[in-house]
């Protein structure tokens, strides 16, 4: 399927295939989720919310510096061992009290890569729940069914408020869909229908890590 990925004025615009092709290539040949591509992933979806406006920046600010976090640790002195969810695991296993870890600045990997983590449940269920929305459906109401589903148990109440306020601010499906520069709304339909299952591999992968190490709750 081709996709114009450039805005009318050519400048570099949200494309949901990128997002999808960075989802998919994330994961490797041996089912290891790789860390760059995971990132840019969520880069790619950071500047969708960002295309919505500056009510939304308190969501992406903080996507951001958990990316950043990330980052640091992709490219510093241990970088072979932050190559993917797996090595990183190992290596910060094999490091000593991961909890401890992980209450320290910046805090460990593990415990930044499962704040994305759990986001990446909520978008998993908001974009299935998209793909299947009719014309009527509004994403505020898609979006928060998805976040009391996902996120909202391990955000504080303040963050539960903000977040609804923000929800409510989100546009209609049409000027949503209009935003993702797919094209047509069949056209939309079928990416999310890739871009679905490609993220719940993701998802489904990087939990079978987390719940084998037992590091679901890191604080
Ligand atoms: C086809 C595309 C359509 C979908 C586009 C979705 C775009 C989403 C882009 C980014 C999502 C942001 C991911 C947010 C990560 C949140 C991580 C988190 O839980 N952080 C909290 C805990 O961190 P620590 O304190 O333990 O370090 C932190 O407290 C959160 C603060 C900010 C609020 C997070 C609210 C998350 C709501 C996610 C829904 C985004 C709605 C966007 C709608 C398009």
């Amino acid at each position: 399927m081709a996709t114009e990925c450039k805005g009318g004025g050519q400048e570099e615009v949200f494309c949901l295939r990128d997002v999808l092709d960075a989802f998919r290539l994330c994961l490797d040949e041996r089912g290891e989720v790789l860390l760059e591509e995971y990132a840019q992933g969520w880069r790619g979806l950071i500047k969708f919310m960002n295309s919505l406006g500056t009510m939304f920046s308190f969501i992406s600010s903080d996507a951001v510096s958990k990316l950043d976090i990330l980052e640091a640790y992709r490219t510093g002195p241990h970088a072979d061992r932050y190559r993917s969810l797996q090595t990183m695991a190992r290596f910060e296993l094999e490091a000593g009290d991961l909890v401890a870890a992980s209450r320290r600045v910046p805090p460990s990997g593990c415990r930044t890569f499962l704040r994305l983590h759990r986001a990446l449940l909520w978008l998993r269920l908001f974009l299935e729940r998209l793909r299947t929305s009719g014309e009527n459906d509004r994403p505020s109401t898609m979006c928060s069914e998805a976040y009391d589903r996902s996120l909202s148990e391990h955000h504080p109440w303040i963050v539960r408020q903000a977040s609804s306020v923000a929800f409510r601010l989100l546009p209609t499906r049409s000027a949503f869909f209009e935003v993702m520069h797919v094209g047509a709304e069949e056209q939309v339909v079928a990416m999310l229908g890739e871009a679905v299952p490609a993220i719940e591999k993701v998802y489904d992968v990087s939990q079978a890590v987390y719940t084998e190490h037992n590091m679901l709750d890191l604080p």
